[in-house]
């Protein structure tokens, strides 16, 4: 038992430590204070920023410190459970994204792997998940019928097959969240069934690393409470944002593998240079995740960090006179916007053969 009382109904146990006691020194704890209803919360602890409460941190002094020598603890506090623990998640395709969205909510802690089911047809992609104690299987259907939330994550032009294949296992007590690129919600709510809560998710690839970008959208049957389960799942996954389905494509054209182009073409610049490939790899890859820190954590504008760099008559401001002259900016901006349009436009046939399928429709829904 590390603790003592701590205000209001507030107990620590040893339980409720992660890492070391508090009683042992030199090391940061991080101590999990869990309350038993949202409205327990220690007083002066602020809602975060969606407005949830179930997970908050704060700064506090160690309330135990037999050997005086730690000076603070990081305190995370939460509510007895996040809303998505113990709910079955089940993910139909088992490729780069399930993976990574996989690992992301595995890292929570919060969602055991006994309660992840993955399905795919070939096993190519099945022994990550199975190393990870996912539970695995080559029928997409038994996935739907063990999963309350159902992540779709086969390729677009797929999407109608399989969602003809699985349809008649959806209930009304499932979610089904899409992150093919380029089909719309309207689309995926076609065809399943009537009232089928669907929603739309754009991750990126840096899920892989708990450092994604997440936009998702809300169908026409899905509830705030659906979103706020949803966010709360994917929270270690990276940022995780809400917004109409319109920004959807767009999120798409921002956050996907342009930056992997710039951090490429700085690294060879540093070969054409002299430098050694991997060795100049390394440091763009490194330049870009500082960037993206330095810009995510500041807050700043990143026109304001450029400037903060720009040495008069100095090396930064040559440097970036090329890349206007060569209209970097221009170029990255029109990326963006042709990436979106063909998004909108059904991301390479996706939504298309989606809407053969709706108009060529053999059933209620069109399957
Ligand atoms: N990659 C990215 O950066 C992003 C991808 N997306 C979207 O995520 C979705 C998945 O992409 P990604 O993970 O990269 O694709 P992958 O090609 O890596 O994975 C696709 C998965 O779908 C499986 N699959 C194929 N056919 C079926 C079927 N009939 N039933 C069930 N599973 C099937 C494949 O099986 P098998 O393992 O047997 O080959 C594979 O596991 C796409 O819709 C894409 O638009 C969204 C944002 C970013
Ligand atoms: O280009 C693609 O198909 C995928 C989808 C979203 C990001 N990349």
């Amino acid at each position: 038992m590390v603790g003592r009382t701590a205000r209001g109904p507030f107990s620590f146990s040893s339980d409720d430590i992660s890492g070391k006691r508090a009683d042992e020194p030199d090391r940061t704890c991080v101590h999990f204070i869990v309350a038993k209803r949202p409205t327990d919360l220690w007083p002066g602890i602020t809602k975060d920023s969606t407005g949830k409460i179930d997970t908050v941190t704060i700064k506090s002094e160690v309330l135990s410190d037999p050997g005086g020598k730690m000076n603070k603890v990081s305190t995370q506090c939460k509510t007895e459970q996040r809303c998505s623990a113990n709910v079955p998640i089940g993910f139909v395709g088992a490729g780069n994204m399930a993976f990574g969205i996989t690992q992301g909510i595995l890292m929570s802690g919060e969602v055991s792997a006994e309660n992840v089911r993955v399905s795919a047809p070939s096993s190519n992609n099945l022994g990550r998940q199975s190393e990870m104690g996912v539970g695995i299987t080559h029928s997409n259907a038994e996935v739907v019928s063990s999963s309350r939330l159902v992540f779709l994550a086969v390729k677009p032009h797929l999407v109608p097959g399989v969602l003809q294949e699985i349809a008649s296992h959806v209930t009304r007590e499932h979610i089904v969240v899409s992150v093919a690129a380029g089909v719309t919600v309207a689309t995926v709510e076609a065809l399943l069934p009537p009232d089928s809560v669907v929603l739309r998710l754009m991750p990126n690839l840096p899920c892989l690393v708990q450092e994604g970008a997440l936009l998702f959208a809300r169908g026409s049957k899905a509830r705030p409470e659906h979103g706020a389960l949803l966010r709360d799942l994917l929270a270690p996954c990276g940022l995780v944002e809400e917004g109409p389905e319109s920004w959807i494509d767009a999120h798409t054209g921002l956050s996907g593998s342009g930056v992997y182009l710039f951090a490429e073409a700085l690294a060879e610049g540093g070969v054409k240079m002299g430098m050694p490939s991997a060795l100049a790899h390394r440091i763009a890859a490194q330049t870009v995740l500082g960037a993206g820190r330095l810009l995510r954590d500041s807050g700043k504008h990143p026109a304001q960090l450029r400037a903060d760099v720009c040495t008069p008559g100095g090396t930064t401001i040559f440097g970036l006179h090329e890349l206007e002259r060569g209209g970097v900016r221009a170029a990255t901006m029109g990326a963006v916007e042709a990436a979106t349009e063909l998004g909108r436009k059904g991301a390479g046939q996706g939504e298309v053969r989606c809407r053969e399928r709706i108009t060529l429709g053999t059933g209620e829904h069109g399957l």
